[in-house]
């Protein structure tokens, strides 16, 4: 079921600046998890904002649970959105205990505000710590109250800014886990901001990539890195190789060989050939497709990125597997299984 909707959505701050969110529609179904990515302001806070009733477009129209919020100069204030936010600094009071912290936001639930508070606490994993506060708790720890905080009242939807930017590399897979199953126990449908497409990548059911407040796509993560529609989604998701090629009826030659493949005759002038470093294999054998002078190889323990180049200097990328070995080898042969074709002019 649609829980929220967003129609054309349009902001502007300042009437001389540019839209920091443009034209921007979208759906999201309840229980699932959405990220929006983008580089630092292509206007992801600013949707956030929106969608919290913190800011209020200059068109387009909101609704939440089949009501409208946000229509024209209407719209329902921040307070009776019934709407949970976790801010990036976590904004816990520091002279609260955790408990204290969890219950300020049950000031006019129904039921017993306790109570409410001790089993959201139970559920984020912190009932034993309900006396301690929040300075006597890890980076991720205090992730967690204000993630109990935010639920504890029982909103329509989760809204989170940059949730896991405040904690250290190490902590970051194991909280982006915690906080995932937590949010898929309680089955509340959540939207966070994040620049980091690791984030997005592990934790979100759909991400939403924005691009100078222009939404570019919104799809599940494999689609996302796998079939991205533009080059600025596809560059997003990581590094891509970029080859020149001259396509026949056969295939496509290239500065690093010939890749066999009767789709070239489609292609009239010459192409570019995208493909991500594991979209290729290395292989030791001679009569493969493609060859390459080996300029580098980096080791990451559960695989290795061979640097490639071909006899004018160009560059390429492939990822292999951890146990193959290079030594006293200058030249490797390498083959795609994927790439995406490209008219070059
Ligand atoms: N309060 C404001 N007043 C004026 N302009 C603003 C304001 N907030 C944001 N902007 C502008 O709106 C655009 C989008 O900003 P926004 O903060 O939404 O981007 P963002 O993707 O969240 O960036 P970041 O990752 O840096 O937080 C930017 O050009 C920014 O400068």
């Amino acid at each position: 079921m649609r829980i929220l909707s967003l129609q054309h959505i349009n902001k502007k701050y300042n009437k001389a600046d540019e839209f920091a969110v443009n034209d921007v529609s979208f759906d999201v179904e309840e229980g699932e998890i959405l990220a929006l990515v983008g580089e630092s302001g292509s206007g992801k806070t600013t949707l956030l904002r929106l969608i919290a009733g913190l800011e209020h477009p200059d068109s387009g129209s909101i609704s939440l649970l089949g009501q409208t919020i946000v229509e024209g100069v209407r719209s329902v204030p921040a307070h009776e959105r019934q709407v949970g936010m976790v801010f990036q600094d976590y904004a816990l009071f520091p002279h609260l205990t955790i408990l204290e912290n969890v219950k300020f936001g049950l000031k006019k639930a129904k039921g017993n505000p306790e109570q409410i508070a001790l089993e959201t606490l139970k559920l984020v994993g912190l009932k034993e710590d309900f006396s301690k506060y929040p300075h006597q708790l890890s980076g991720g720890q205090q992730q967690r109250v204000a993630l109990a905080r935010a639920i504890a009242p029982n909103p329509k939807i989760l809204l989170m800014d940059e949730p896991f930017s405040n904690l250290d590399a190490l902590l970051k897979d194991q909280v982006r886990e915690e906080i995932r199953q937590i949010i898929k126990k309680t089955g509340i449908t959540a939207i966070f901001v994040t620049h980091d497409t690791k984030d997005a990548l592990s934790t979100a059911d759909r991400i939403a990539i924005l691009h100078k407040g222009y939404l570019q796509q919104i799809d599940i993560p494999k689609n996302l890195y796998e079939n991205p529609v533009n080059p600025y989604v596809a560059n997003f998701f990581g590094k891509r190789n970029e080859i020149l090629a001259t396509p026949t009826e056969e295939g496509y030659y290239t500065t690093f060989g010939f890749i066999a493949d009767p789709e070239a005759k489609k292609f009239t002038g010459k192409v570019l050939l995208h493909f991500r470093p594991e979209h290729g294999e290395v292989v030791q054998r001679d009569g493969q497709q493609l060859t390459g002078k080996i300029v580098k190889i980096s080791y990451f323990g559960s695989h290795q990125m061979v640097k490639l180049a071909d006899d004018e200097g160009k560059r390429v990328i492939i990822r292999t597997n951890p146990g193959r070995s290079f030594e006293g080898l200058e030249r490797a042969n390498f083959y795609l299984w994927k790439y995406e074709v490209e008219e070059a002019f």
